[in-house]
C-alpha cells in the first residue's frame, strides 16, 4: 500500500458546454491493482478514461499520474506511463499483427517509414503476441483480423511501451460469446504475468469483468456512487442503484453474472 500510486484523482469536476459531467470523482489506482468503471449509458465512464489518460483536463480537482500533476507537467510525457486501448484505432494500411503491435512504440497507428526495432524490441513484440493468444495469426494482416485479434491485437500494442497502467475502453463491445471469452482469458493472463501492471476497464456488463478484478467505481449521472474492492462494492443493492433498475447479482467461480429482478435478501451476493 505503500507504494507511489499510479493515478490519483482528486475532488475532479468536468464540465462540459455548461453541463457537468464528473462531479467530485476522486479514484485512487495503486501497483497491481485492477479497476472497472461500471454505469449506465451517460453516466461519464469514458470521460473518467479520457481523464486516467491523460488526454483531458479538468475543470475542477486534481489528477496526479505516478506522482506528476497533469497540468504541470508535458501530457505527452505521462502518457508513455499509460497504455490507451482504443476501441476506434484507425488503420489503413494492411499491416501484420506483428507490425501493428511494434508501432505502440513509435505510438503512431500506421508504420514510420525508416524506422527499425531494436532485437530487444523484436523479442518483446513476440512475447506480447504470445501471451494475448495471437502467435498463430501474427503474420495475418490487419484488414482480415477478427474483432476480437484486433482488439487484442491492439491491447498488445498498447503494452509494447511497457506501461505502468493499462485503460481500457469496453473491450469486449461487439464480440461474439467466444470472442468475449478469450479477451477475458488473455486480459487474466496479463494481469497475472506482470503484478506491477495496473488496469481500468470501463464497461457496463458485469459479465465482462475479468476475474482478477480486484476494484471498482461504479458511477451513477457523474457521480461515484460508490468505491473500493470489487467484493465490497458488487452487491446486488449497489448495483441496482447505478443502474437505477432492480439487479440480482451472483458470483461463480471469481466471474459476476446479472440477472433483472428482486429476490429473497439471503440470496444475494453482499
Ligand atoms: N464534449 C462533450 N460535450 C458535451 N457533453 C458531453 C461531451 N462529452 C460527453 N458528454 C456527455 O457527458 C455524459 C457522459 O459521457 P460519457 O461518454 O463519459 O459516458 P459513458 O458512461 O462512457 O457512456 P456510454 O456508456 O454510453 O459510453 C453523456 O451525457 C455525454 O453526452
Amino acid at each position: 500500500m505503500g507504494a507511489t500510486p499510479v493515478i490519483r484523482v482528486r475532488n475532479v469536476d468536468i464540465v462540459r458546454e455548461g453541463n457537468p459531467i464528473l462531479r467530485d470523482v476522486s479514484l485512487t489506482v495503486r501497483p497491481g491493482e485492477h479497476w472497472a468503471l461500471l454505469g449506465a449509458n451517460g453516466a461519464g465512464k469514458s470521460t473518467l478514461l479520457s481523464l486516467l489518460g491523460a488526454l483531458v483536463h479538468p475543470t475542477r480537482g486534481t489528477v496526479e499520474v505516478l506522482g506528476h500533476a497533469l497540468g504541470r507537467v508535458d501530457m505527452r510525457h505521462l502518457r508513455t506511463y499509460i497504455g490507451h486501448v482504443d476501441p476506434r484505432h484507425e488503420l489503413r494500411s494492411p499491416l501484420r499483427v506483428r507490425d501493428v503491435v511494434l508501432t505502440g512504440l513509435t505510438n503512431t497507428s500506421e508504420w514510420v517509414p525508416r524506422w527499425t526495432p531494436t532485437a530487444e524490441q523484436a523479442a518483446r513484440a513476440e512475447e506480447l503476441i504470445a501471451l494475448l493468444g495471437l502467435g498463430e495469426r501474427r503474420e495475418a494482416r490487419w484488414p482480415t483480423l477478427s474483432q476480437g485479434e484486433r482488439g487484442r491485437t491492439l491491447i498488445a500494442r498498447a503494452l509494447m511501451p511497457g506501461p505502468r497502467l493499462l485503460l481500457l475502453d469496453e473491450p469486449a463491445t461487439g464480440l461474439d460469446v467466444a470472442g468475449r471469452e478469450q479477451l477475458i482469458e488473455r486480459v487474466d493472463a496479463l494481469q497475472l504475468a506482470d503484478q506491477e501492471l495496473s488496469s481500468v476497464l470501463v464497461t457496463h456488463h458485469l459479465e465482462e469483468l475479468p476475474p482478477g478484478t480486484t476494484h471498482v467505481l461504479l458511477l451513477r449521472e457523474g457521480r461515484a456512487l460508490a468505491s473500493g474492492p470489487a467484493q465490497d462494492v458488487l452487491t446486488s443493492d449497489r448495483v441496482s442503484a447505478c443502474f437505477a433498475h432492480p439487479i440480482h447479482l451472483t458470483r461463480t467461480d471469481g466471474r459476476w453474472s446479472v440477472r433483472a429482478g428482486r429476490t429473497p435478501p439471503r440470496e444475494r451476493v453482499g
